[in-house]
């Protein structure tokens, strides 16, 4: 995150719940300090995503009504955020609609950061076939790292939501990590060979 700088951070956010987790990050990212700007043209007329917009909204985290350019992107954004589809109720192959974002973020050569699971990718097959997927720098597991993630090729992959009732852990033999301290997520791989740059992160 420090390379981001005063530079603003992409947060694209689909339909569904994915998308919602994409709301709450920007929210955090503008309380952190950061500038992160969201673009979420198809939303869901339901309370709980009202709500999030109107936080976002009310915390002046600008919206973007059209998707930005490939090279508006490179020199503007220093990050982008993939909250377009997670795992539950996604079903790929991705839409024509969706196609437009997921080939923004595979072409950017700003690093991607996904949200639970990559967009576009199978919560079990994970990347789609022919090694054709988005392939984020860094991705945040939720809960869980699922089954798919296991086809994840970035530097950095993280485990976040310290709230997994312990039963439940064992029921379905999570083994899920430890998390230090306090933290509320934790590094679970780093393909990064620099030690010092690791115990950043
Ligand atoms: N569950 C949990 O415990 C937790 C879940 N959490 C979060 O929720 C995420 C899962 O959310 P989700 O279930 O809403 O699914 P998501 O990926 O946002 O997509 C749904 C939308 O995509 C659409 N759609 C479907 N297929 C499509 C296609 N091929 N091409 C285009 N569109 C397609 C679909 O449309 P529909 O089928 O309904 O018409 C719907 O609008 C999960 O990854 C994590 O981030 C966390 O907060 C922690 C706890």
């Amino acid at each position: 995150m420090e390379k981001v700088g005063n530079k603003s951070i992409l947060v694209i956010c689909g339909p569904g719940n994915n998308g919602g987790d994409g709301l709450v990050c920007a929210r955090h990212l503008k309380v952190l300090g950061y500038k992160p700007v969201i673009y979420y043209p198809v939303r869901t007329e339901k309370q709980l995503y009202n709500s999030l917009t109107t936080q976002c909204t009310n915390m002046a985290v600008p919206f973007l009504q059209m998707l930005p350019e490939l090279s508006t992107v490179e020199c503007t954004f220093a990050l982008i955020v993939d909250a377009v589809f997670g795992f539950s109720s996604f079903k790929p192959p991705v839409t024509e609609a969706f196609v437009a974002r997921i080939d923004l973020m595979k072409k950017a050569t700003v690093p991607v950061v996904s949200i639970d699971l990559p967009s576009g990718w199978h919560v079990d097959n994970g990347e789609p076939e022919e090694r054709s997927g988005l392939l984020p720098e860094m991705l945040i597991s939720l809960m869980c790292p699922k089954r798919g993630a296991l086809d994840f090729r970035g530097i950095y992959h993280y485990l976040g939501g310290r709230f997994v009732p312990a039963a439940l852990e064992e029921k379905f033999e999570m083994n899920l990590p430890e998390y230090p301290g306090t933290d509320c997520c934790v590094l679970i791989s780093c393909d990064c060979e620099d030690e010092e740059h690791q115990k950043e992160h």
